[in-house]
């Protein structure tokens, strides 16, 4: 048989049929051109198992991210497993964001990303201001050793650690403090779709008090470690603006609080200022 005619069996099984090819390229690493030249040529039986395996996995939602163990983010391609969320385009949003409001004349600022998942927010500030003394922290070790993964393969400098919210660096001091961190509502699990319920990792998604836990803490433990004109830059549910802005203007009265649509025009991201 040829792969031409065994993708085309495969893909009629699935809703989204592009994944596979995207899955196929990206575990072979193959440009447009030579998958098309390798669909004129016989599929090997080893090949068709890997090829039914795919289609299995992708008709059972798994992301294909996952399948191919990389994501892009920003200027990034970052390892992912099942122990880190897949970074989002909303994601990208919240650091250009971060980015346009700090000037290149912003020299070695210290920041902090909490919950860093893969690293995406903190590999890809210290990408772009490579002078930026950026620390991560987790609560989850296997989350991190992704994220180290990833420094190391782009050769970036991040310091990581394992930290619930801030309680592991209340001696220090932040001019930023940036979170994606998990807000929805466990109430709603059941709005979240499959694939992502299935596979992503509930603790990077779900937070207590109808989502809004992590941001208390954060608002909480972000007073002794924020610097006198240090900001705070957050990802949020789109329905989460109102809520997150009266915690962070109760925590920070002397601040100007933001919430900020993102490309669809939803409230994504809060700024604290
Ligand atoms: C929504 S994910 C964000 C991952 C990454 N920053 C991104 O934007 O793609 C939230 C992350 O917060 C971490 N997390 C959950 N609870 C935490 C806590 N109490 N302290 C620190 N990190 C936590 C999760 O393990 C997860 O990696």
């Amino acid at each position: 048989m040829l792969w031409m005619e065994a993708v085309k069996r495969a893909q009629a099984e699935l809703i989204e049929p592009f994944e596979l090819e995207f899955v196929m390229r990206g575990k072979r690493n193959l440009d447009k051109l030579a998958w098309l030249n390798l669909m004129r040529k016989s599929i090997s039986d080893e090949e068709l198992s890997v090829l039914t395996t795919v289609t299995q996995a992708l008709k059972a939602q798994k992301p294909p991210q996952y399948l191919v163990g990389w994501a892009e983010f920003m200027a990034l391609t970052l390892t992912v497993n099942e122990n880190v969320l897949i970074p989002r385009q909303e994601t990208e949003e919240l650091v250009r964001m971060i980015l346009e409001d700090t000037s290149k004349s912003c020299h070695n600022l210290r920041v902090v990303d909490i919950g860093t998942g893969s690293g995406a927010i903190a590999l890809s500030l210290v990408n772009a201001r490579p002078d930026w003394k950026v620390t991560a922290v987790d609560l989850s070790k296997a989350a991190l050793e992704v994220a180290c993964e990833n420094a190391k393969r782009h050769r970036l400098d991040v310091r990581f650690l394992v930290s619930d919210v801030l309680s592991a660096l209340t001696e220090e001091k932040f001019d930023l403090i940036v979170s994606n961190p998990p807000y929805i509502d466990p109430a709603k699990a059941n709005e979240v779709d499959d694939s992502v319920r299935k596979y992503e990792p509930s603790m990077a998604l779900f937070a207590a008090d109808k989502g809004l836990e992590m941001y208390e803490k954060i608002a909480k433990q972000a007073l002794s470690v924020l610097t006198e004109n240090g900001k705070i830059y957050l990802e949020i549910g789109y329905q989460q603006g109102a809520a997150v802005k009266a915690i962070f203007e109760a925590a920070f009265p002397n601040k100007v609080v933001t919430v900020h649509q993102d490309y669809f025009q939803k409230d994504r991201m809060v700024s604290v200022k």
